[in-house]
């Protein structure tokens, strides 16, 4: 059995990121850039208005000035002024040539086709806006690697793109395994339990963006299994496999993996939940058979899936770990890593109740999961743990 540094290691040396692919700037929101972006064109492509006023020569702002026309914002045809001429101009609009300073309307008098200035604090350049001030034609816009948030996709739409180049998310594939299993809503025979590990792992992928998700159901049923495992494969980049990877007589996860020449990576982490945790690998695609038991699921989602799909997407989404302080001892036998279901606040951290693995109630009300070293075995009140925030 292998460490959980060593499982953590091992994934990210078989994981790559995902070729990156063109889509609409519309489409893109959430994903991570794969390429710089230059500016094509001065943005502002021309000298603009910042503020509905009147155009002017600054070394006029003395005088009595006459409007000789005026500039909308949307014009096509641009006007000239002279000294002692404005001309009205309205927010976004082009400055006419010869001004080279707006006055805003509040701060002017105007009698029929003249204007006088009260604006003791006007500057020269005052209220425009000058051509290539936002980015200038040639300049980086936005790194490789950014994350495209509203904001970076205004911006790039504000500077003409409308087609990017980015890191897709994976296309996934959930398999729940398990004769046992019922659809919630429907009403429960004896020994069946109601099926849950797909909820929690759409509901995880969807918070990471993740639309693509397909979910499969397969039985305790080695031959099953396999066509099932080959179809996901199939339409995949990752497949998420629940239940099946123990040791149990109707646990088919590893051999259906091996018939679908999915290379194992390793099998078993020293850890808990999670023990029987499987990875391989099949060409790009990645295979996770995460332990039935919905706590297992869950854990394992977020110490290795979670790291994964950052790889894959580029996609800065990982659980943050911070140092907090134990607020109870708690003791556990060496040899496991654990992973305990716990509430951080203010820098300390608290252990809930019901942390087995088949149990989600603690896992529904905590903020973190709480690292408990694989060889300490006693834990005393105070003591410096590291935490992992869980993202909500
Ligand atoms: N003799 C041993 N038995 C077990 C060991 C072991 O080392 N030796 N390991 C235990 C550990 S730890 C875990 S974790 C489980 C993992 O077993 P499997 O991955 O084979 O999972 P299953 O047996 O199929 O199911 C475990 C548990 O989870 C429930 N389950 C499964 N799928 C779902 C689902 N989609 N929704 C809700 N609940 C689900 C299932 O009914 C079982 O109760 O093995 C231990 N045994
Ligand atoms: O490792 Mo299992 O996940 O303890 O129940």
């Amino acid at each position: 059995m292998i460490s959980v540094k060593e499982a953590k290691d091992l994934i990210s040396q078989h994981i790559s990121p995902l070729n990156p692919i063109s889509i609409d700037l519309a489409k893109a929101a959430g994903h991570t850039l794969a390429v710089d972006i230059y500016a094509q064109f001065n943005i502002p492509a021309f000298r603009q208005s910042s503020m509905d006023g009147y155009a002017l020569k600054f070394e006029d702002q003395e005088k009595e000035l006459r409007i000789i026309g005026e500039m909308a914002a949307g014009t096509t045809q641009n006007i000239t002024i002279q000294n002692g001429e404005t001309g009205r101009i309205f927010t976004g609009a082009p400055l006419p040539n010869g001004a080279d300073t707006v006055v805003m309307q509040e701060k002017i008098t105007r009698s029929d086709d003249k204007i006088t200035l009260q604006d003791p604090n006007l500057k020269f350049g005052l209220n425009v806006r000058d051509k290539g001030s936002e980015i200038k034609a040639g300049a980086l816009a936005m790194e490789k690697g950014s994350l495209l948030s509203p904001a970076a996709i205004g911006f790039l739409a504000g500077i003409g793109i409308n087609e990017v180049s980015i890191y897709p998310m994976p296309m996934v594939s959930i398999i729940v395994t398990g004769k046992e299993l019922q659809e919630p809503g429907k009403p429960l025979a004896f020994g069946q339990v109601y099926e849950s590990n797909s909820y929690s792992l759409a509901a995880a992928l969807k918070h990471e963006g993740i639309s693509q998700i397909s979910i499969y159901e397969a039985d305790d049923d080695l031959e099953i299994l396999k066509k099932v495992l080959q179809t996901a494969l199939e339409s995949s980049d990752l497949v998420l496999l629940t239940g099946g990877v123990s040791v149990g007589d109707y646990d088919f996860v590893i051999e259906a993996a091996a018939h679908c020449n999915i290379k194992q990576v390793f099998h078993k982490v020293k850890q808990k939940p999670g023990k029987p945790l499987f990875f391989g690998t099949r060409g790009q695609k990645l295979v996770f058979g995460l332990p039935g038991n919905p706590s297992s699921v869950l854990s394992c989602y977020y110490n290795y899936v979670l790291p994964s799909l950052k790889i894959l997407s580029q996609k800065n989404n990982s659980v943050t770990e911070v140092a907090a302080e134990l607020t109870h001892p708690y003791s556990k036998p060496p040899g496991l890593t654990h992973f305990l279901k716990g509430k951080y606040e203010n820098g300390k951290v608290t252990p809930l109740n019901a942390q087995e693995s088949y149990r989600l109630s603690s896992f529904a009300q905590a903020n973190c999961l709480i690292c408990l070293n694989e060889t300490q075995a006693h834990f005393e009140k105070g003591d410096i743990l590291t935490v992992m925030i869980l993202p909500n």
